[in-house]
């Protein structure tokens, strides 16, 4: 794939509850080792739009590209595949990214095992090296991720998900539900392996100061749309739509 082409389009995405806009109207193009952040009060689409995306969620009508195909149109088995080698997803709560019964290292093992790995030695030394990665001690590899700090199943769940060094990576509020100075480091963590490994990255958020550190460019959602679409620092120093600005000083104040 070239550089000069977009890793994914969106095109009119819409998905409703019933009678209810989860997400409607959406369209932008996400570019090799771009990361885009979704941003917006809670029951905005954030959630319904990166679920869609993911394909978690069966959007009611417009096209996903990736890489040019449209994942909408693709078998189930096509898209777990892709799920599993190309693409990853961290979650807020890590208990739903992880595997609570397997050890730390069988967790970010596991992974690699899904994309064909099969040489004990190996899988164990690139598990080790990973932990280290999230500074997680080599000491804990037997672990179990319930025997870890909130922080550190995070980083755990990171681990998993870029072990096999996927091309995109959906995060729902990764920073979210940790305290502040936990959060701090998790996000110097996760800018520092965004930038070295290249990710393209779309990650949902409602708090803009993780939107300003890790977003190359922002979508603010209001109601199931996107009202303001723009590079990060555009958005928030300069914000166009009436419900950003409010956005913007009811939350950066600080
Ligand atoms: N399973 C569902 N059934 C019915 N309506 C839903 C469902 N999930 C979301 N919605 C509705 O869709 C709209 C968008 O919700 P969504 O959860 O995507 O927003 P959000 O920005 O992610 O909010 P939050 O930050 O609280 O997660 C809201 O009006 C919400 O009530």
């Amino acid at each position: 794939m070239t550089q000069d082409q977009p890793l994914l389009s969106i095109r009119d995405l819409a998905k409703m509850y019933g009678g209810r806009i989860g997400c409607t109207d959406v369209s932008f193009d996400l570019w090799p080792g771009e990361v885009l952040g979704i941003v917006g009060e809670s029951g905005s689409g954030k959630s319904t739009l990166l679920g869609c995306l993911s394909g978690q969620l069966a959007a009611d009508r417009g096209q996903i590209l990736y890489r040019g195909r449209d994942t909408r149109q693709m078998s189930e088995p096509e898209r777990r595949l892709l799920s599993r080698t190309e693409w990853a997803f961290v979650h807020q709560n890590p208990r739903d990214g992880l595997r609570m019964g397997v050890s730390a290292g069988g967790n970010v093992g596991e992974r690699l095992m899904a994309v064909g790995a099969r040489h004990y030695g190996d899988i164990r030394e690139t598990a080790t090296d990973w932990l280290g990665r999230v500074e997680i001690s080599a000491e804990r590899i037997d672990d179990r991720p319930r025997q870890f700090s909130g922080g550190m199943q995070q980083r755990l769940q990171i681990a998993r998900n870029l072990v096999t060094s996927p091309k995109l990576v959906f995060m729902d509020e990764p920073t979210g539900g940790l305290d502040v100075s936990v959060q701090a480091r998790l996000l110097d963590l996760l800018r520092g392996l965004v930038r070295d490994m290249g990710l393209s990255v779309i990650i949902v958020t409602h708090d803009l100061a993780v939107a300003r550190l890790l977003a190359d460019r922002l979508m603010v959602m209001k109601d199931g749309h996107v009202i303001e679409h723009g590079l990060t620092d555009q958005v928030l120093d300069d914000p166009q739509a009436a419900y950003t600005q409010l956005l913007v000083s009811s939350v950066l104040q600080v």
